[in-house]
């Protein structure tokens, strides 16, 4: 199997793993692989996590053309900002899922980081997560403002939509989201209640024995 086709059939695989653990629902959110020669493998726009085809998923250009498949999600764009400020990036996961939505919906005092570092595990896979302005899904100046943020952010998320997070491979895309997707649950599950982070001396240790 070539590995573009390992690539599509991994998209696949995930994609219904997603799906079936209710981290991905309708037709909302959107993956993306990077290939050797730079162009991107994506989800078509409109398309069922869930229900994907190796055939129908799209392939475009690093300057975010069609090469082959159905057309690609309209946020192509962002995914393509990423991989041009993350070099070593060769996936990204983008959903709506529900308690890192119900984050992007809060008031935050602070958009650098709007997720205390409540466990190691938090900080080594995701680490700081800035707030996105809202703009509307598609627009161009949100692919502008992602690549504003991805040079020093693995994970980033959007005002009111969701999160997205980068990394070498889809699994590890994959892992840091729902690590990310579980840390803002506690979060909600902590609730008022006093919480101890880790502190910042404890996090610079994890950020040089995990860079990013
Ligand atoms: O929220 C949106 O509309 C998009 O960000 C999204 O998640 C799904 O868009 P497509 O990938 O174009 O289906
Ligand atoms: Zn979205």
């Amino acid at each position: 199997m070539s590995r573009e086709a390992e690539l599509r059939a991994d998209l696949v695989r995930l994609g219904a793993l997603l799906y079936q653990r209710g981290l991905a629902h309708g037709s909302a959110g959107n993956l993306s692989v990077r290939l050797d020669d730079g162009s991107l493998l994506v989800t078509p726009t409109n398309s069922c996590l869930g229900m994907l085809r190796p055939d129908q998923i799209s392939r475009v250009s690093p300057a975010g053309k069609l090469l082959d498949g159905d057309p690609p999600s309209k946020e192509a764009f962002f995914h393509l900002a990423v991989y041009e400020e993350r070099p070593k990036a060769g996936a990204v996961v983008h959903l709506h899922s529900t308690y890192s939505v119900a984050l992007s919906c809060l008031c935050h005092d602070c958009a650098e980081d709007v997720l205390p570092p409540l466990t190691a595990y938090y900080a080594m896979r995701v680490g700081r997560l800035p707030l996105i302005d809202y703009y509307r899904p598609g627009d161009r100046a949100l692919a502008e403002a992602v690549r504003a943020q991805a040079r020093n952010h693995r994970a980033m998320l959007l005002a009111n939509h969701g999160p997205i997070v980068s990394a070498a491979s889809l699994e590890q895309a994959i892992h840091a989201y729902e690590e990310l997707e579980e840390t803002a649950k506690i979060f909600f599950i902590l609730g008022d209640r006093p919480a101890a982070p880790l502190d910042a001396r404890r996090v610079a240790e994890l950020e040089t024995a995990f860079p990013s």
